[in-house]
């Protein structure tokens, strides 16, 4: 029986690395498949992990019919066992039923990776309808760490270092530090709720520990 299946972390988890595994292993065995994403931050229809592995894949647009486009295909003769679905989360609610209706109708194995939550804690659209339709959801083991040590659970959207609550949903970015010498730059960090909460990113808390202990006297 085919299935769809989601993995999911914070940004920096390894869900592009297993993503990309995933499609090697398969197609190893002579398995034939296809490799989607959307706004990956290497580029349009690519692939790419921070462990270097980059692939060519289909960038899926908000209006991209995945149903009709497999039909399709499948009628012209083209053998399809599976989907690896990279940056799923960016997927509308339409595309993830017709990745489920996919699976059941034509037993084809959909394998989604992606964020659960935006920078406001808000579960993304395409990550909802997966949690709500896929056969098993599964969290990556490695664990992204906050600058605590805790387990990150979290994905901050920072400028200059300090989390941001407002903006738009959806802005390509990365986990680096950005140079201090550099105009506004948005970036991410994954951290702790607990630090999620109080917005205490690496670089408040290095500035807040390096704060002068105040007098004593006052
Ligand atoms: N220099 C490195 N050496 C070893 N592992 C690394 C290195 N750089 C990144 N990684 C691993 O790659 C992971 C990020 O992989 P990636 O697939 O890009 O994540 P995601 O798609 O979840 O954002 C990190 O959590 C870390 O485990
Ligand atoms: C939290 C959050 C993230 N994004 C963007 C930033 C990155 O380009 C991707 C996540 O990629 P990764 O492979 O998981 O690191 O999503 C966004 O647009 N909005 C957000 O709120």
């Amino acid at each position: 029986m085919a299935e769809l299946t989601f993995w999911t972390g914070t940004m920096d988890a390894g869900k592009s690395t297993l993503a990309l595994q995933t499609n090697h292993n398969h197609a190893a065995r002579g398995r034939v498949g296809r490799l989607y994403t959307s706004h990956d931050r290497a580029g349009v229809a690519t692939v790419s992990s921070r462990l270097g592995l980059t692939a060519e894949a289909h960038e899926v647009t908000p209006d991209f019919d995945f149903w009709r486009t497999t039909v399709d295909a499948l009628t012209q003769g083209a053998r399809i066992d599976y989907f690896v679905c990279d940056e799923a989360q960016f997927y509308t609610r339409d595309q993830i039923d017709q990745l489920a209706k996919i699976v059941d109708e034509l037993q084809i194995d959909v394998f989604c990776f992606g964020i659960l939550t935006d920078f406001r804690t808000k579960l993304f659209e395409g990550s909802a309808r997966l949690v709500e339709l896929a056969d098993r959801t599964e969290v990556l083991q490695v664990e992204a760490l906050c600058w605590c040590g805790k387990r990150a659970t979290h994905n901050a959207r920072t400028e200059d270092g300090a989390m941001v609550t407002e903006g738009e949903v959806i802005v390509v970015g990365d986990v680096d530090v950005p140079p201090v010498d550099e105009p506004t730059v948005v970036s991410y960090e994954v951290l702790c709720r607990q630090h999620h909460r109080r917005g205490l990113t690496a670089a408040r808390a290095r500035a807040v520990s390096l704060a002068p202990d105040p007098l004593p006297f006052g």
